[in-house]
């Protein structure tokens, strides 16, 4: 009898009608879930379910299923083979109905049509119940298409494919509106997803006369189908209510669903959608793009009731607001005056621009009440009769609109922090407010007050936009924020501020704060931070060391540091410690803070020709550093540039990890491992000491003491001469080596790369310093005293005294002996001390 009749085919069913619904459902269901591809396919934006729903329903009422597969660009989805053991039963089961409904004329083509639903279509396969889809078709089986039938199927073939182009359009429309006005575009969010439509199987005459009308309007159709051009819409449904008047003489007359004389002002929605509606009132879907319609204007008109009530509504908030502050004289009532004035004034003409200067201003939300009350001013026209309308409404409506922007975003500002924010809001303000150039200058306004130059500008009709206007401190007033539902960007502005106020890492040794300041210097294990005390703002070096906190070696390395340093704490020429702890193997060291090492100082002066006063310079300074270290009876054992650092111009010395107090009565001490830096190592503490052949047990050691320290001076005094340490020409393993190595002689070259000439005193010194045996190494005092780094400078009279007395001398004595001269020698040299610089 209908589509919906032949649903009956479903095994076990009682009767028709009572599988019916469910049985809809169930394939309206699946094909809402099945058309977001197809969706993707026809062009407009995705669908929401209902949408899909739609569209589902819509070619699921279709007299033949197979436009389903037209509609469909992916054909091969439903172009399986029929299911051979399936069809006779359908079928079967077709034919016996259609022969109890000896009345509908139309029983041969849907028995013909329910004939093809046996496709093995995953889209719209079987249902649960094994049921088999009646929205599938094969067009590869036309054995039971008698000659009719096929005229049938020609005909509602063309006739469902222009319906279904009619679909595609009205979506395509709809879709594309969607997107000119997004305002509506949650209306699909408003109708949510597709409800599932009340049951009606408590009301079975109308499912009856629901289907009576399905009949008849798909005869209409069928009839009306081979209409040429039968592609509108509109003619559709005027030919379906047309041919339905005329040809459907067994219409029940009391049938409650006369679709000719659909009302459709006395639609009442409710909470339906459409699609909702027209199952519950049993109309026919061909009706659905004339309901939908109806329902988005009705939808649209709803939105916009509703974004006009919040208007009013925040209106009446800020009206309410104002007139319950204190704002005498606060220019926000100059506002309210403004307000109401511009409402008073009728706006008769659409809003037209008047000049750029006028439009083209962006800090229009943020523009003064000054710019906003020039617009009520009742500048004459040009002709200097009265002012034009549309100047007027010009003039009104933007500073309407920048008013309650402005002081919104002003309101909610205060709030956060007003002296901050009045701030940033001048200093935004003041490169184009004449007040703020005024106020430069020392003239006082009060704010909001129009100036000659203004009214002489609106009086001549000239719409000056003068640059907004910045209240007076004193008349901001903390005030309670808007309570609208539209939202104001509280974030409060960055300030300049901003990046101090944020935190440094800080690290905490013993108690007491420290702000990390930025990396001075990193070593093997170590790295040296430039650290801010927080209590007292003094800056310091903070060393942190990570060692194994199980290596009882390692801890106790650590811990002769300290010890050492604690013990020349009072030394000038060695940093100073201030704090130290130790914490699961990390230990804090926080010391006097040094500007740059002498590596630095180095580096930076690598390429430039000899200095031989910043060489004496500094090795002056590094010699009282390990003089000092030395008369405590310390070896470093680690003497570097790096581990001299200048502390407020005086160098000093640093890194005792590997010291040693050498005992007392005693030169060196030997070590175990062997470590240093090797560009600066003497050979003695690379080559291994006291082992003895045969006797396993003992272990490699390397004497270290004074002397090796003054080696590695003597490598400094190199460097900062020749650019390089002595052996800074050998690579790896073969720079040790040839340290060790007696027959690798130290060069020293009379000049350096530069052509600059080397003292002789200088070579002198650090031939001395650079000697292989320790034990003839000069001292630190003997280099100190030296005669580089301490030169004599004799003067004339000095000179000149001297040449007068050995004149004199050899005068009286005609012979004069070798011994005698080095004797007068040495007599005269002493006599220089006095000369030394
Ligand atoms: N008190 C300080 N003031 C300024 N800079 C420092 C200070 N202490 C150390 N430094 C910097 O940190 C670097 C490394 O420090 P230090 O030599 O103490 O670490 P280390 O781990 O012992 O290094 P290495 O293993 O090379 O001997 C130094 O070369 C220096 O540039």
């Amino acid at each position: 009898m209908s589509s919906y009749t032949v649903r009956s085919s479903v095994p076990g069913a009682p009767s028709n009608r009572r599988l019916e619904f469910p049985a809809r459902r169930t394939s309206v269901q699946s094909l809402a879930r099945d058309d977001s591809d197809d969706e993707n396919m026809l062009g407009p934006p995705k669908l929401s379910n209902f949408g899909s729903a739609l569209l589902s329903d819509k070619e699921n009422v279709e007299p033949y299923p197979y436009s389903r597969n037209q509609s469909v660009s992916n054909a091969k989805r439903y172009s399986q083979p029929p299911r051979a053991a399936a069809r006779p039963e359908t079928f079967g089961a077709v034919r016996e109905f259609s022969s109890s409904n000896t009345n509908n004329s139309v029983a041969g083509p849907y028995s013909t049509f329910h004939s093809e639903e046996h496709s093995d279509s995953t889209m719209f396969a079987t249902s649960k119940h094994n049921q088999q889809s009646m929205t599938t078709f094969n067009p590869e089986t036309p054995s039971e298409q008698g000659k009719p039938e096929d005229m049938y199927l020609e005909k509602s073939r063309s006739r469902v494919k222009s319906m279904q182009q009619t679909l595609r359009d009205e979506l395509s429309l709809r879709s594309s509106k969607r997107r000119n006005r997004r305002f509506v575009s949650s209306r699909f969010n408003l109708l949510g997803p597709a409800k599932r439509a009340s049951s009606n199987t408590g009301t079975p005459n109308h499912s009856e006369l629901a289907d009576e009308s399905n009949v008849s309007q798909q005869e209409a159709n069928f009839s009306h189908s081979s209409s040429a051009g039968a592609t509108a819409h509109q003619n559709e449904y005027n030919v379906f209510y047309e041919s339905q008047n005329s040809s459907s003489p067994q219409k029940d007359s009391a049938a409650p669903t006369d679709h000719t004389s659909i009302n459709y002002d006395n639609i009442e929605f409710g909470d339906l959608n459409p699609y909702q509606y027209l199952k519950k009132h049993n109309i026919p879907t061909t009706e659905l793009p004339n309901i939908s319609r109806l329902y988005f204007e009705r939808q649209k008109g709803e939105n916009r009731k509703t974004a006009l009530r919040k208007n009013i509504a925040a209106k009446d908030a800020f009206q309410t607001r104002l007139t319950s502050a204190s704002l005498s004289n606060s220019p926000l009532l100059k506002h309210v005056d403004l307000i109401k004035r511009e409402q008073s004034i009728p706006k008769r003409q659409p809003r037209r621009k008047i000049s750029d200067h006028a439009t083209n201003n962006d800090s229009k939300a943020w523009s003064s009440p000054v710019s906003s009350s020039k617009g009520l001013k009742t500048a004459p026209s040009r002709d200097g009769t009265s002012p034009r309308a549309s100047e007027m409404y010009e003039n009104i409506e933007r500073p309407e609109r920048d008013t309650f922007g402005s002081i919104r975003r002003r309101e909610a500002l205060s709030n956060i922090n007003i002296n901050s924010n009045y701030h940033q809001l001048q200093n935004k303000r003041t490169k184009y407010s004449t007040e703020n150039l005024e106020e430069a200058r020392g003239i006082h306004r009060p704010p909001f007050e129009h100036s000659v130059q203004e009214e002489r500008f609106a009086n001549h009709g000239f719409k000056h936009r003068s640059p907004p206007a910045v209240p007076e401190r004193k008349h901001v007033e903390i005030v309670e924020p808007l309570k609208t539902t539209e939202s104001i960007p509280l974030k409060p502005p960055a300030t300049s501020g901003d990046s101090y106020n944020r935190r440094k890492p800080t690290i905490y040794v013993n108690g007491t704060e420290y702000e990390k300041l930025e990396l001075l210097g990193r070593g093997g294990s170590s790295k040296v931070y430039k650290v801010k005390n927080v209590a007292n703002n003094k800056v310091y070096a903070l060393k942190r060391v990570s060692f194994d906190e199980f290596d009882d070696s390692s801890i106790e390395g650590f811990k002769g540091e300290i010890e050492l340093l604690k013990k020349l704490e009072t030394k000038p020429r060695v940093v100073k410690l201030i704090d130290h702890e130790m914490d699961h193997g990390v230990l804090y060291e926080v010391m006097e803070c040094g500007d740059h090492d002498l590596s630095h100082t180095l580096a930076l002066r690598s390429g430039m020709g000899l200095d031989v006063e910043f060489v004496r310079f500094h090795s002056q300074e590094m010699l009282k550093c390990v003089k000092v270290v030395h008369d405590s009876g310390i070896v470093h054992s680690d003497l570097k540039p790096a581990n001299f650092v200048f502390v407020k111009g005086i160098l000093k010395i640093i890194d005792f990890g590997i010291a040693n107090a050498v005992p007392e009565h005693t030169v060196n001490i030997y070590r175990e491992t062997q470590i240093g830096t090797p560009n600066y190592m003497a050979p003695e503490a690379l080559v291994a000491m006291n082992y003895t052949q045969g006797q396993p047990a003992e272990q490699n050691r390397w004497k270290v003491g004074k002397p090796s320290d003054i080696w590695s001076c003597g490598c400094i005094i190199y460097q900062m001469i020749y650019g390089r340490p002595p052996y800074g020409g050998f690579q790896g393993q073969n720079r040790l080596l040839a340290i060790m190595n007696p027959e690798v002689k130290i060069v020293y070259p009379e000049k350096t790369s530069n052509g600059d000439v080397v003292p002789k005193t200088a070579i002198d010194t650090m031939k001395a310093c650079l000697e292989r045996n320790p034990e003839k190494r000069w001292s630190v005092d003997e280099v100190l005293n030296g005669p580089f780094v301490k030169p004599i400078a004799v003067t004339h009279f000095f000179i000149r005294d001297l040449i007068k007395n050995s004149v004199k001398y050899g005068a009286n004595q005609r012979e004069i002996s070798n011994e005698k001269i080095e004797e007068l020698a040495e007599d005269v040299w002493h006599r220089l001390a006095d000369f030394r610089l």
